[in-house]
């Protein structure tokens, strides 16, 4: 049987064109009904965020002999952490972010013209998630799985090098990275050699999200990313500006990332493989001021057709969650989204 890609897997799941097209931010000078979230500033709901402060979750070091260790507990306790002396050059980040700029500064009718299509995981379009809520988010976004030139040569066809090579310099850097942090949590979990032959085979197959923000006529009533978890182990996040927002014991917490940090934080898959140990955090992004604002997203994920099982390491723990391949996971997530966690739960 041959195995499908993780664009493959996704395409198995259509979304309809009204699902996909973004409208045109750059001419929207009032909130328009249809993404007006809630009223405006509610203290209580944690929607503002005026007083950002500094991030409560743990500042790990990679360099630090104890990482490992301070890896696990921030996963225990946050699901994520702020990760510095990642060693991604800046250049390579930068360049990915120029690129990103580059992307979304196209007036709107060339980017629709890389725009997703209802059976299509790639290219240009709201998120995914968008037809789980009722309401449309302040949001465009530009999927790559593997390579981004069949949809970035629809953008710019004479010019289109510039983009993948920057992209695919991130990638690489990014998969090295979630390599290495994932071999970590491995250990931790005590996951066996067996359990980790698809490591090292950096086939470009995992996901990466550009995601940007506009800037917003109404931040206090916009919703810029509704709340999710990822599917992932890993998911590595380059962003400056505030505006993501983690739940914690039922309450919204500003993760204000600090300088030249990348953001991780555990997905679904190292939930179920660490038996619930590590939390797959609910995580939003909310509009803060009416500034711009952009982040890129790296997913690291097995390949589809990997079967994905808690490691239950303590003599009287028992599995809870069944186990399930990759692809058969994606299906569960298409269709039951914020459920999908507790449909494989035992
Ligand atoms: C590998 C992935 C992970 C995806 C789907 C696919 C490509 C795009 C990713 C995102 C990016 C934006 C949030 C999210 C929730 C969405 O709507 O699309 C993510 C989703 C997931 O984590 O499930
Ligand atoms: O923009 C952000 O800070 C987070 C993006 C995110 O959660 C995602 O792409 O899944
Ligand atoms: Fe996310």
């Amino acid at each position: 049987m041959k195995m499908s890609t993780l664009n493959e897997a996704y395409q198995e799941h259509p979304l309809t064109l009204g699902d996909i097209i973004p409208i045109d931010f750059s001419s929207s000078f009032s909130l328009p009904d249809s993404h007006t979230w809630s009223q405006p500033i509610d203290d209580d709901d944690g929607f503002s965020l005026k007083d950002a402060g500094s991030s409560p979750m743990p500042t790990i070091d990679l360099m630090d002999p104890n990482a490992k260790k301070l890896i696990t507990l921030a996963c225990e306790k946050w699901g994520g952490f702020h990760l510095k002396n990642h060693g991604i050059p800046f250049a390579v980040i930068q360049g990915a972010e120029d690129e990103l700029q580059r992307l979304f500064s196209l007036p709107p009718p060339q980017k629709m013209k890389a725009l997703r299509s209802p059976g299509g995981a790639t290219g240009y379009g709201i998120p995914r998630i968008s037809p789980f809520f009722s309401k449309f988010m302040w949001h465009e976004g530009f999927t790559i799985i593997g390579s981004p030139s069949h949809d970035v040569k629809k953008l710019w066809p004479n010019d289109y090098q510039q983009f993948c090579d920057k992209m695919e310099n991130y990638q690489k850097e990014m998969n090295t990275l979630a390599e290495s942090l994932t071999e970590m949590v491995f250990d931790v979990l005590e996951i066996s050699e067996e359990k980790r032959k698809w490591m090292g085979a950096s086939d470009l197959r995992m996901a990466l999200q550009l995601n940007f923000y506009p800037s917003c006529p109404e931040p206090s009533r916009a919703m810029g990313l509704a709340p999710h978890t990822d599917t992932s182990i890993f998911t590595i996040v380059h962003v400056k500006e505030s505006g993501l927002q983690l739940m914690k014991e039922g309450k919204w917490i500003n993760v204000q990332p600090p300088p030249d940090t990348l953001l991780v934080h555990a997905g679904d898959f190292l939930h179920m493989m660490s038996n619930g140990r590590f939390c797959s955090p609910l995580h939003r992004v909310v509009p803060t001021v009416s500034k711009k604002r952009c982040s890129i997203a790296y997913f690291y994920s097995p390949p589809t057709d990997y079967v994905v099982s808690p490691s239950v390491t303590g003599d009287l723990d028992a599995a809870r969650f069944r186990d399930v391949t990759v692809m058969e996971y994606i299906g569960i997530k298409a269709e039951k989204f914020g459920e999908s966690l507790s449909v494989i739960s035992i």
